[in-house]
């Protein structure tokens, strides 16, 4: 199910506004790719191409290729709400639906893609989800209770639920650990660490240590210089980019010089 993602020569506009120039990797299936930088640099911006989030922003445009599994994510024929099928996003802050039940919560993305089910099919994706999500046994009593009454850290674990209830290829999470506790957010990382087995997950984080502690492999994106577009200025594994970073500037914003 886990896919491989090869970005080349990627691009991205807000109109005129070029905000991330030339990014080439490939990202490697069943593993959890990190991007860290300083703010502004990019990271977000980056992400959000993956999955043709971006261009739901008026003027926002991408150039270059985003291949999943031999197809261009950008081709012609390819739809962007599928591609957001198979690509999943969880965010900054947990966003469960408020007025939905934590049972309406995880089948959110499958009732958008329209899919007619069973009770029991619908019983059997949220108990998978909530299992897969690590929130199982602390909400299994309380199914058909407000999503909005979790902890955060319980509330972030059901939007990834969520995002794993339409079986996707790929995970994409946008400092998903900012707005939690030290307690949540170590269940985050654990969860993230199991997910990968199914999972080509890809993490947005500003801190180090938690990309040194859940990824394989990390990109360093960084600005050539105020004004100028972001870029990806090292990409390596983890642990390599973490003890002997090829690049200088790396080596100065993991040691906290700057940024
Ligand atoms: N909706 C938008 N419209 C116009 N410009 C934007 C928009 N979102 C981001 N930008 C610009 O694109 C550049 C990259 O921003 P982005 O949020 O991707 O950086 P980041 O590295 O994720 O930053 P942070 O770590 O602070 O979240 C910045 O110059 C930012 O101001």
């Amino acid at each position: 199910m886990a896919k491989s993602i090869d970005v080349s020569n990627l691009d991205i506009r807000y109109g005129d506004f070029l905000a991330v120039e030339g990014v080439t990797m490939t990202i490697k299936a069943r593993s959890v790719t990190a991007f860290i930088g300083p703010s502004g640099c990019g990271k977000s911006t980056f992400l959000r191409s993956l999955n043709r989030m971006h261009e739901v922003i008026p003027g926002a445009t991408v150039e270059g290729k985003v291949v999943v599994d031999g197809q261009d994510l950008y081709g012609p024929d390819v739809d962007p709400v599928e591609v957001r099928r198979q690509i999943g996003m969880v965010f900054q802050r947990p966003n469960p639906f408020p007025t939905m039940s934590i049972y309406d919560n995880v089948l959110a993305g499958n009732k958008l893609n329209a899919k007619r089910m069973k009770k029991a099919e619908a019983d059997d994706i949220v108990e998978r989800s909530l299992r897969g999500a690590n929130l199982w046994t602390e909400v299994k009593d309380r199914l058909g209770k407000p999503g909005m009454g979790l902890s955060g850290g319980q509330q972030q674990r059901l939007c990834i639920a969520r995002a794993i209830a339409v079986e996707p290829q790929v995970l994409l999470m946008d400092e998903p650990c900012s707005a939690l506790d030290p307690i949540s957010t170590s269940a985050i990382e654990d969860l993230i660490h199991d997910l990968k087995t199914d999972y080509t997950i890809v993490i947005v984080t500003h801190n180090m240590q938690q990309a040194a502690r859940v990824s394989d492999e990390t990109g360093f994106f960084n600005l050539k210089a105020a004004g100028e577009p972001g870029h990806l200025v090292e990409f390596n594994p983890t642990k390599k980019m973490f003890a002997t970073p090829d690049n200088e500037s790396t080596e100065a914003y993991i040691s906290g010089r700057f940024g």
